[in-house]
């Protein structure tokens, strides 16, 4: 399957390649083989599943690559679905989204709540400035720290911090946005591991928004389906160029939770 990531394909600089490793040399077009699966009859527990998640890096990855002007975008299928329907229940069970300040955006100079609930985690004394608000980073989880060391390792990137949104249904959403930040390392990738309903996932280069209109038909848009246990690297320069949105989509009535791990550069406030 090819899992249906692309709304159109006219060039071939549009066509996802596909390679075995991140790096490696990419081959185009052939089928995925799906991902082995393990005893369906063995019980997923908090410990076996961060277990499973110190062995990620020696799974089979196939990667998916995207690459446009300035965008370079690698995909692959991350977790099993029975892994990745209990990290989505474990993280449904545990998190606590910030509320009050924490939960509002600056948008054309108003203070507006985010049309979602967001919530970080990281290394100690950490915090991501977007959008006219500060978010600490609360301590690390078991099952957190598992993911992020199994992404990083995957991504060849120690990422310190991770940005958790949880997307009631299709109402909720993320506006058109570049990631970056001052705080982030411009060379780093964002790596996103998403659970649950699978949602359209857009990229707009910036030459082709607003009254930059004339770009449009040299960038077309790129649109990802985030399947449930995906994991998407957004390369740099990506962030440097092209804009990403969740739009809201009527059609989605299930929940979803995104995690983007993040590699912060600006030191820890003490
Ligand atoms: O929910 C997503 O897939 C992405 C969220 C996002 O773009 C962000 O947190 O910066
Ligand atoms: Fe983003």
């Amino acid at each position: 399957m090819f899992y249906g990531l692309m709304k159109r394909s006219s060039s071939t600089l549009d066509r996802w390649l596909i390679s075995k490793k991140k790096g490696d040399q990419a081959t185009d077009g052939s089928p995925l083989e799906s991902v082995p699966k393990g005893n369906e009859s063995d019980e997923v527990t908090e410990q076996s599943m961060v277990e499973a998640l110190g062995r990620l890096d020696g799974r089979d990855i196939r990667w998916q690559q995207k690459e446009a002007s300035n965008l370079s975008l690698s995909y692959t299928m991350l977790l099993r679905k029975r892994e990745a329907d209990f990290v989505f229940a474990s993280l449904e069970n545990s998190i606590q989204y910030y509320s009050g300040e924490l939960a509002q955006i600056m948008v054309h100079g108003k203070w507006c709540p985010i049309p979602r609930k967001q919530v970080a985690y990281g290394d100690p004394g950490l915090s991501y400035h977007f959008s006219g608000i500060a978010i600490p980073a609360k301590p690390w989880t078991p099952l957190l720290k598992g993911l992020c060391d199994a992404v990083s390792c995957i991504a060849s990137t120690k990422f310190n911090f991770v940005l958790i949104n949880r997307y009631k249904d299709g109402s909720d959403r993320v506006g058109e946005h570049k990631d970056d930040e001052i705080d982030l390392d411009p060379a780093a990738p964002i790596a996103s591991v998403s659970l649950g309903q699978p949602r359209d996932f857009v990229f707009r280069h910036q030459d082709a928004r607003g009254r930059h209109k004339a770009g449009s038909s040299l960038h077309e848009p790129v649109t990802l389906m985030l399947e449930h246990g995906s994991l998407l690297l957004m390369n740099p320069p990506t962030n440097l160029f092209w804009y990403h949105s969740l739009p809201p989509r009527k059609r989605a009535v299930q929940p979803r939770i995104n995690l983007t791990f993040r590699k912060l550069v600006t030191k820890p406030s003490q």
